[in-house]
């Protein structure tokens, strides 16, 4: 690696994505602004806690430019309306890549490996995956797009960055395929070539700007060069179908235009794009990676991967606040480590996503019904409106009735007697052994929610009952909310 900074060697796969370091160090606004004038403008104090205001774009944006120049060095910019990224939330995910590529499960590609070249498929005026690989890692990157701001104001960002300008190529996808060296090669797998396939996956028809007919840009065939290998390729794809949809989280403002958040079929349709050419390409990339915006998309995504005959799936989830969003990586290279299956264990974490929720229901409705859920069988609750979750704490008996008899029979717990504890620093009494956990509300885009439990006592005798309460909350969450 170029920068000669130290690669990181934990095993890929980690809930919250642990070498970023905004894991557990959220920006400071308030130490950012005396350090940059421009920024300052933006922080306000509520009680002692430095503050921006999430929906004003121009604050967010300008958030962005003072991170990734005082953590990174970078230097950014993006005309109005751009996608503005989250330097948090997309650091995760480069961080991710950083792990697989370290984990050593599949082979290399050859060569010394102190070279690592990435693709960024889609990387948007903002190129903000290469700009964060290059000044991190040392890496080299491809980073294609198709609409004129984007190219435009990608290459500018990576010209205003001499230091490691020359790691970054600005691809246009819409080039058409004749025009890029696509390699003639038979693939014998089936009776197409490489440029038969790239045709193909380029010419599909869409109408989802301004309802005119339009001719989809290439994804990887097609824009992948001749003899060029990759280490990995990534993807932060449209997620949605309609801009309605993409509707925009009034808690938040971070822009972003049609082709940016849009595509046919949304981001399972742009996914299922690159598996297809990742079928094609095969070992070309030792990594094929997308983010995706709803944890549902994984399960057809992977069924899909399995069937092209990839030799190993990962997942991940990327937690940064209030936002979740999930990783998905796969490979044909031969696995080169076996993977040891950690040992069985009862789950801690479990989620579920409230989907197609119906419009007169928000996510404080849903919230309250879960307290209620609880409270209506006698379980301890404490909602917290600022952090959107339940704290709960349920005996032996209210587990069973919450999960409908449905579960293991725990009576031996019984007898272990009873100590104080509190929910909210008053002294209840409650049983020793119960189960104490915390439900916890997170917007994922509208109409969406993601609901996750914790259980707050692992080795607590009643985790095992964990999953039949969580499992009746779900059912009797999507029976009231969900269309
Ligand atoms: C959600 S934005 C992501 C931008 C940036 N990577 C980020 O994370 O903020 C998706 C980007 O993909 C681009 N895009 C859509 N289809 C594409 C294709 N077939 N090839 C290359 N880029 C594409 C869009 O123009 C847009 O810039």
């Amino acid at each position: 690696m170029r920068s000669g900074k130290k690669r990181a060697r934990s095993e890929p796969g980690s809930t919250k994505q642990p070498r970023s370091k905004y894991s557990d160090n959220p920006p400071d606004f308030a130490s950012l602004a005396s350090l940059y004038p421009s920024f300052k403008p933006f922080v306000f104090f509520s009680g002692s806690r430095a503050r921006i205001d999430w929906t004003d774009y121009n604050a967010t944006r300008e958030l962005t430019r003072v991170l990734l120049l005082h953590d990174h060095g970078v230097n950014w910019w993006i005309p109005d309306g751009q996608l503005c990224p989250t330097v948090p939330n997309r650091s995760n995910y480069i961080h991710w890549i950083n792990d697989l590529l370290s984990s050593g499960i599949i082979q290399s590609l050859g060569g010394d490996g102190s070279k690592v070249k990435g693709f960024d498929i889609g990387t948007g005026a903002n190129c903000i995956y290469p700009l964060l690989g290059a000044s991190l890692f040392g890496w080299s990157f491809v980073g294609s797009d198709f609409t004129v701001v984007a190219l435009e104001w990608a290459e500018k960002n990576v010209q205003s960055n001499p230091h490691f300008s020359d790691l970054i190529e600005i691809r246009d996808s819409k080039v058409p395929p004749q025009c890029s060296s696509v390699p003639e090669v038979e693939n014998t797998e089936s009776e197409k070539t490489i440029q038969e396939e790239a045709e193909i996956s380029a010419t599909v028809k869409s109408d989802y700007h301004d309802n005119k007919s339009f001719i989809e840009p290439a994804v990887l065939l097609g824009v992948v060069k001749e003899n060029e290998t990759f280490d990995f390729c990534m993807s932060n794809p449209p997620f949605f179908e309609t801009f309605e949809e993409a509707g925009l989280n009034p808690k938040t403002s971070c822009g972003g235009t049609p082709e940016e958040m849009v595509c046919n079929g949304g981001e399972q349709a742009f996914v299922s794009r690159i598996i297809e050419d990742s079928a094609v390409l095969r070992q070309r990339f030792r990594w094929y990676t997308s983010m995706l915006g709803k944890k549902a998309n994984l399960k057809l995504l992977i069924s899909k991967l399995w069937e092209v005959g990839v030799t190993i799936v990962k997942t991940t989830e990327f937690v940064q606040g209030q936002t979740s969003r999930w990783g998905l990586a796969w490979s044909f290279m031969p696995i080169a480590r076996k993977i040891i299956a950690p040992p069985v264990v009862k789950k801690s974490v479990l989620s579920f996503m409230l989907e197609c929720i119906k419009r007169q229901y928000s996510a404080v409705d849903v919230l309250q019904s879960v307290e209620e859920f609880f409270k209506s069988c006698g379980a301890l609750c404490k909602l917290n409106s600022s952090t959107f979750s339940v704290d709960i704490v349920a005996s032996n008996d209210q587990c069973k009735t919450i999960s409908k008899n449905d579960i293991a029979d725990v009576d031996s717990v019984r007898s272990h007697g009873y100590e104080k504890q509190s929910l909210d620093g008053s002294s209840l009494q409650v049983p020793k052994y119960n189960l104490s956990f915390r439900i916890l509300v997170f917007q994922q885009m509208p109409g969406t929610l993601l609901i996750k439990g914790s259980l707050q006592q692992k080795d607590s005798p009643l985790s095992g009952l964990f999953s039949g309460v969580f499992g009746s909350l779900e059912e009797s969450l999507k029976s009231k909310f969900c269309r």
